[in-house]
């Protein structure tokens, strides 16, 4: 028997950690997760409980978009309005009410087929942008255009008379032809934004080629950014504060774009931390790290989003997926150490490296911290995550775990 006056410490903060992308498929029966040499997060896994996660739904395979609105609690098939008011907001557009906003790629196009739809990851694109930017002209509607991280960017209609109801011109693959882009109703609007749409994606195929950017890649034997690919139309939606409906003061760290933007979107203070640049060893992800450790002195939730290992499983390359995990295993060490804090690691839909794109796999989800129920789960990686307590959730069952455990639910019932 316990003496009833043992004082177990009570969490009262959440760190939410989103590993962007870091679950797979296996691949003789390995993984990157279950391969990396990560004795942090498995301490935490051994220490927590653990389970698996269908961020959106079984069979639902994710973007990086809908799975952080569910797990922030958010239901995607509410909120989700389009990829690019998000990515727009990352990069600090304001995007008002009746603004198209797309997500975009620097490409690389060669006789109208695209031949890299990341124009070799190229990272520096702040001479492009501000031709895009300056150049490009559509009557009657203003053009914003604001580079993001590595090769992506944001774009911004705005005029009278849009619509978001327009197909992409991103093929999603290599080897195809820059789409066309389609109104998908028969509305003026659409009509008229898809026209924009394709003017400006033939303005900006006859102007970045020849810049001098582009002409010094060539000369490195580098793949051009001499295209943009457009994607993700979208109206800027309604999205609840964070803080009204959990009561918790809220923050976001991250590299990319997006979650900046769905951070803010839903009322989380953006942290800065370092560059905007994804990060490409451990290091960035340990000053992340630091910085949420920091900013939990001054806000109830943290919620961070380290993406190397996504960028890894999109070339399709297990070893640096598994090397990107080892690497930023030491940002964990601090986190261990946390008493009030309900620590949850998890993934917001996995990056197969043999499809070199996202999937339904259900992700990896952990966590840790006081009045937890421990399971016998001694590593954290998604073939073993089933057999934990957590068995089986769904992204929106996130934030009402996590509220539990930290005593801020009401009760059901009298
Ligand atoms: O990294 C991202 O922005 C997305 O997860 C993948 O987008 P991409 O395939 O266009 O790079």
């Amino acid at each position: 028997m316990y003496a009833c006056d043992i004082m177990s410490d009570v969490a009262n903060k959440i760190l939410l950690i989103v590993l962007d992308g870091a679950s797979d498929r296996p691949v003789e029966g390995r993984t990157p997760l279950s391969e990396a040499d990560k004795p942090n997060l498995d301490a935490l896994a051994y220490g927590g409980i653990n389970g698996i996660m269908d961020t959106v739904g079984p069979g639902i395979r994710p973007g990086s978009d809908t799975s952080h609105l569910a797990i922030l609690g958010y239901d995607p098939y509410k909120y989700y309005t389009g990829r690019g008011p998000f990515e727009a907001a990352g990069v600090g557009i304001d995007v008002k009410g009746g603004d198209i906003a797309f997500r975009v790629n620097f490409a690389t196009v060669e006789n109208g087929v695209v031949i890299d739809r990341r124009a070799g990851r190229i990272s520096d694109t702040d001479g492009l942008a501000k031709a895009i930017n300056e150049e490009v002209k559509v009557p009657g509607i203003e053009v914003i255009f604001k580079r993001s991280t590595g090769h992506r960017g944001a774009l911004v209609l705005r005029g009278r008379g849009l619509s978001a109801a327009i197909s992409d011109t991103d093929p999603k693959k290599e080897g195809l032809p820059i789409k066309e882009c389609h109104a998908l109703d028969d509305t003026p609007e659409a009509k008229r934004t898809a026209e924009a749409v394709n003017s400006i994606s033939r303005q900006v195929l006859s102007l970045l080629d020849g810049m001098p950017e582009n002409l010094e890649r060539k000369r490195q034997g580098l793949p051009p950014g001499n295209a943009i690919l457009i994607r993700g139309a979208g109206e800027v939606p309604h999205i609840p504060p964070f803080q009204e409906r959990y009561g918790l003061k809220g923050a976001v760290i991250a590299a990319a774009g997006l979650i900046i933007g769905i951070g803010k979107m839903c009322g989380l203070e953006h942290i800065p931390v370092g560059s905007m640049e994804v990060e490409a060893s451990g290091s960035s992800a340990r000053a992340k790290m630091k910085k949420a450790l920091e900013t939990l002195e001054t806000h109830d939730f943290v919620l961070v989003n380290i993406k190397g290992a996504d960028e890894a499983g999109h070339d399709g390359d297990f070893e640096k997926k598994k090397s990107f995990l080892e690497a930023t295993d030491a940002a964990f060490k601090d986190v261990l150490k946390l008493k009030d804090v309900l620590v949850i690691v998890t993934v917001d839909h996995s990056t197969p490296v043999s499809i070199k794109d996202h999937s339904a796999d259900p992700v990896p989800i952990m966590m840790h911290g006081p009045g937890i129920r421990i399971d016998d789960v001694a590593s954290y990686n998604e073939l073993v995550a089933y057999k934990g307590g957590l068995h089986r959730i769904r992204g929106m069952d996130v934030m009402p775990i996590a509220l539990d455990l930290i005593n801020r639910t009401k009760k059901f019932g009298a």
